[in-house]
């Protein structure tokens, strides 16, 4: 057993053993409230630059497997846990969790009295923080944490995204094309357009809007990603373009804040963010409200109710988080483009907002067919 100490960049430190990788690793402290779902967690790209502490008490009852990878590696920057399974425990399960954080290099820390942690970033906003198992010195790691950067301003685009375009084929019969944005993919969001006859080209961060239109895609998509929106220019300009020229456009999570900035409106950074699978939000279009997987710790800021100008025509907010009023969707009103700051792929997570990838189809389909069409309405 080798022991493990948790820094935080006001001070606070949490001992525990080394669980994963031994080293040292800063990052943005956050927590998830997912009971489960550690894998799909881990492997998701917008933890880039984060250390996740994991609310649930016990983590990694069942191993690894293949399969629940949502992308080609682990991404988090640090695991934080309270009680790892000492047996793994399905019949899926190919390694333990522990085996394959140390063979991807990822250092964690367990034995943390996660409640406490949780409270603390609660009431004081997410923060730096460092875990270390190779230095016992809490001072000089202290004094690195607070000379990292922060996550305001960053962008971790370059490391996630796909170097060369790749084309996911429709499953069944292909009925639309889409250029997707990789801004951080994960693999269930090609997957829920394919199985709905969409072929997915799915493109390098930097494509310009050339190479985009040279896909002739039906629709637009730009996926979830790392870091802060108000460092992701290019994506911006690029949406813009997409927009003045009138195409479907869906957007999920870095997506839709990119489409908030594109329409000029702000971001800001939450206190502490939203992750994990059990988020409730309103649909004001149906009034219905969805268990939802999140991720984010930016937000768009716009008005709940009523209308608001954009370049694009008037714009207005379709999903409301109920926690806490934070803007969970946004749609134009005479143009086919929406986008949601939540995971509709669910994975992990509950399926209710799955009938997204379809609003997605029917507005492809209506602009095929030349009718009005209103994403908003
Ligand atoms: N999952 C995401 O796309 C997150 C978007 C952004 N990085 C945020 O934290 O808000």
């Amino acid at each position: 057993m080798t022991e493990a100490v948790l820094v935080l960049e006001d001070g606070r430190v949490f001992r525990g053993e080394s669980f994963g990788a031994i080293g040292e690793t800063i990052g943005e402290i956050v927590f998830s409230t997912g009971m489960t779902g550690y894998q799909e967690t881990l492997t998701d790209p917008s933890y880039k630059g984060q250390i996740v502490a994991m609310t649930a008490p016990h983590i990694g009852n069942t191993g690894v497997n293949d399969e629940d990878f949502e992308s080609r590696r682990i991404w988090v920057d640090g695991y934080v846990v309270r009680d790892p399974a000492r047996v793994r425990s399905s019949w899926r399960a190919n390694r333990s969790l522990d085996d394959e954080l140390s063979a991807q290099g990822v250092v964690g820390i367990s034995g943390v009295d996660t409640r406490a942690l949780t409270r603390h970033l609660r009431e004081r906003g997410s923060m730096r923080g460092a875990i270390s198992s190779s230095s016992a010195d809490v001072e000089s790691l202290l004094a690195r944490v607070n000379a990292a950067p922060t996550m305001k301003g960053a962008s971790f685009l370059a490391d996630v995204t796909t170097e060369q375009t790749y084309v996911v084929p429709a499953v069944g019969e292909k009925r639309f094309t889409v250029a997707a944005i990789d801004l951080g993919i994960k693999g269930m969001t090609p997957r829920r357009m394919a199985e709905r006859g969409i072929e997915v080209h799915v493109m390098p961060a930097t494509s310009t809007f050339e190479e985009v239109a040279a896909v002739a895609p039906d629709g637009v998509f730009m996926s979830n990603g790392p870091g802060d929106p108000a460092a992701a220019d290019h994506a911006v300009a690029l949406l813009k373009q997409v927009l003045a020229a009138g195409i479907p456009y869906f957007g999920i999570c870095l997506g839709n804040q990119i489409f908030g900035r594109a329409l000029d409106r702000g971001t800001y950074k939450l206190v502490y963010g939203h992750r994990g699978i059990n988020q409730p939000v309103q649909d004001l279009t149906t009034g219905k409200v969805e268990i939802t997987a999140h991720n984010h710790g930016f937000a768009v800021d716009a008005p709940l109710a009523g209308q608001f100008d954009t370049p694009f025509g008037p714009g207005r907010v379709t999903h409301v988080c109920l926690n806490d009023d934070v803007v969970e969707g946004l749609a134009l009103l005479d143009q086919p483009a929406f986008s949601v700051q939540y995971h509709p792929e669910a994975a992990a997570g509950p399926h209710d907002a799955a009938y997204l990838f379809d609003r997605f189809v029917e507005l492809m389909q209506t602009d095929k067919t030349g009718a009005d069409v209103q994403a908003g309405a």
